[in-house]
């Protein structure tokens, strides 16, 4: 494999002979590829030959030629395809079910959905992308694996920071880097990179930082991290993350499965405390690499806030707003037998359940407000399909599971059954994937024409 010059010239530089010419080597040798179950939408996964990844207990491997890609269980949102060291990241946030959550630095949603399967469906969630084209398929991510408490917004940090002061429990900075952990996965990272960049880096993780501790409530959790070597955008920005806040402290990390402790020496002030970190190294360990560190705020004081104080006044609805609700409330009446926290809001005819410690929408870009229930047309409601990907067959009065049919059901081929009539939950092995409307003898197909295959 071809990489680039001045990249081996500095690991050479950083890395004695010996752990270089190990580390050069593992770009030779082929990948390890990771599939991440979701608690979210338990299923059996016996059709694939699974090892366990050690520092994620969702975690696995599994051998490229069984490509679980194509199984109609991926389509279902059963497992997430995720590079093995990258599911050490979220871990390290311990999110408890309940707490406020932001991941600064979201798409595609690899660590999102990890955090979403910890939470259970309970808390708030917010999943932030700054580049557009990539908070939408954040969005289809979160869909895809039934998140029921994630708001996906598509802002800048500095905007995010001036909303959210002192709001979250825990916040992610999987901070965009120079990608050197990609080097043997995707060949447009060796080709990009650069050493001007690499600099260029390291100043835009300073400023995504400085906005995430902005954010940070009084002992909450900051987790960063990178999947690059570079010491400018690892072992520097812990320094300058100590030197710059001295209300944050670095926090000792349990280092599993040949992870080691971040390298002092590559610091620019040797600081101790730098080596809490972790590397995850392709020669020492299954997976293309990662930097993590994880630090909690020690102010105690509630800083003011614009966004503590702001709750969602109970504005009064207007008649075309109540008609959205009313449909949705009949619908649900008479198919869903469900209970969800938060509060509806409704934009044009859809309608949403946001989660209720998200503030005020207002001003801020949305991606996707919540769990969308669905849109209301001349007084009737056709449930959305996030709504149908956040629900279990025992959530809901119908259900019929596709057995065979799911390849026919994603092309978007009518299943002819004899069903009940009416709306019913689509299911492949017990996990949901869509949803279809029974006639009596032939349920209609209403997977999204976009998703079809
Ligand atoms: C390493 S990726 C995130 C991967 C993601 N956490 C996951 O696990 O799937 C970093 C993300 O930061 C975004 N980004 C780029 N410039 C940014 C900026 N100035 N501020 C915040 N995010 C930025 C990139 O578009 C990219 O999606």
């Amino acid at each position: 494999m071809e990489l680039p010059e001045k990249f081996c010239e500095r690991m050479r530089q950083l890395m004695n002979q010996e752990e270089y010419a190990q580390f050069i080597s593992s770009y030779e040798e082929p990948r390890s590829y990771g599939l991440r179950s979701n608690p979210l939408k338990p299923a059996s996964l016996k059709h694939l030959q699974l090892e366990p990844v050690a520092w994620c207990n969702t975690g696995y491997y599994y051998r490229q030629e069984q490509r679980p890609g194509i199984h109609p269980l991926h389509e279902a949102g059963a497992y997430y395809i995720q590079e093995p060291s990258a599911m050490a990241i979220a871990p390290l946030l311990d999110v408890k079910r309940g707490e406020k959550v932001l991941d600064l630095c979201a798409a595609p949603g690899g660590k999102t959905t990890q955090l979403a399967g910890e939470m259970k469906g309970e808390g708030l969630l917010v999943a932030n992308e700054y580049v557009s084209s990539r908070a939408k398929v954040l969005s289809q991510n979160v869909e895809r694996m039934g998140v029921r408490n994630c708001v996906v917004l598509n802002e800048t940090p500095q905007h995010l920071a001036q909303v959210f002061e002192g709001f979250f429990d825990k916040i992610l900075v999987d901070a965009p880097c120079s990608g050197e952990g990609m080097f043997r996965k995707e060949e447009i990272a060796r080709q990009q990179w650069s050493l001007d960049n690499v600099t260029i880096c390291e100043e835009r993780q300073k400023e995504i930082l400085a906005c995430a501790v902005r954010m940070l409530a009084p002992g909450g959790r900051l987790v960063y991290s990178t999947c690059t070597f570079s010491p400018q955008e690892d072992e520097y920005i812990v320094e300058w993350l100590l030197e710059t806040y001295s209300d944050l402290t670095i926090l000792p990390m349990n280092k599993v499965g040949g992870m080691e402790d971040a390298r002092v020496q590559w610091s620019r002030h040797e600081t101790q405390d730098v080596k809490r970190a972790a590397r995850l190294w392709p020669h020492k360990l299954r997976g293309e690499g990662h930097f993590a560190a994880v630090f909690e705020n020690t102010r105690t004081k509630e800083p003011v806030t614009n966004s503590n104080g702001k709750k969602s006044k109970a504005k009064k609805k207007s008649p075309a707003v109540l008609q959205v609700i009313t449909a949705y409330e009949e619908f649900a009446k008479e198919y869903l037998d469900f209970t969800i926290e938060g509060r509806y809001e409704v934009f044009g005819n859809r309608i949403y359940l946001v989660p209720e410690q998200m503030i005020p929408l207002d001003g801020l870009k949305v991606q996707r407000a919540g769990l969308e229930f669905g849109e209301e047309t001349k007084g009737r409601f056709t449930p959305a399909h996030a709504l149908a990907m956040a629900l279990t067959d025992k959530e809901v009065t119908n259900s019929c599971e596709l057995g065979d049919k799911a390849a026919d059901y994603l092309h978007g081929e009518v299943i002819h059954t004899s069903t009940s009539k009416g709306w019913m939950l689509m299911t492949v092995d017990g996990v949901s994937i869509g949803w279809g409307k029974g006639t009596g003898t032939q349920i209609k197909n209403h997977y999204p024409k976009g998703l079809r295959k």
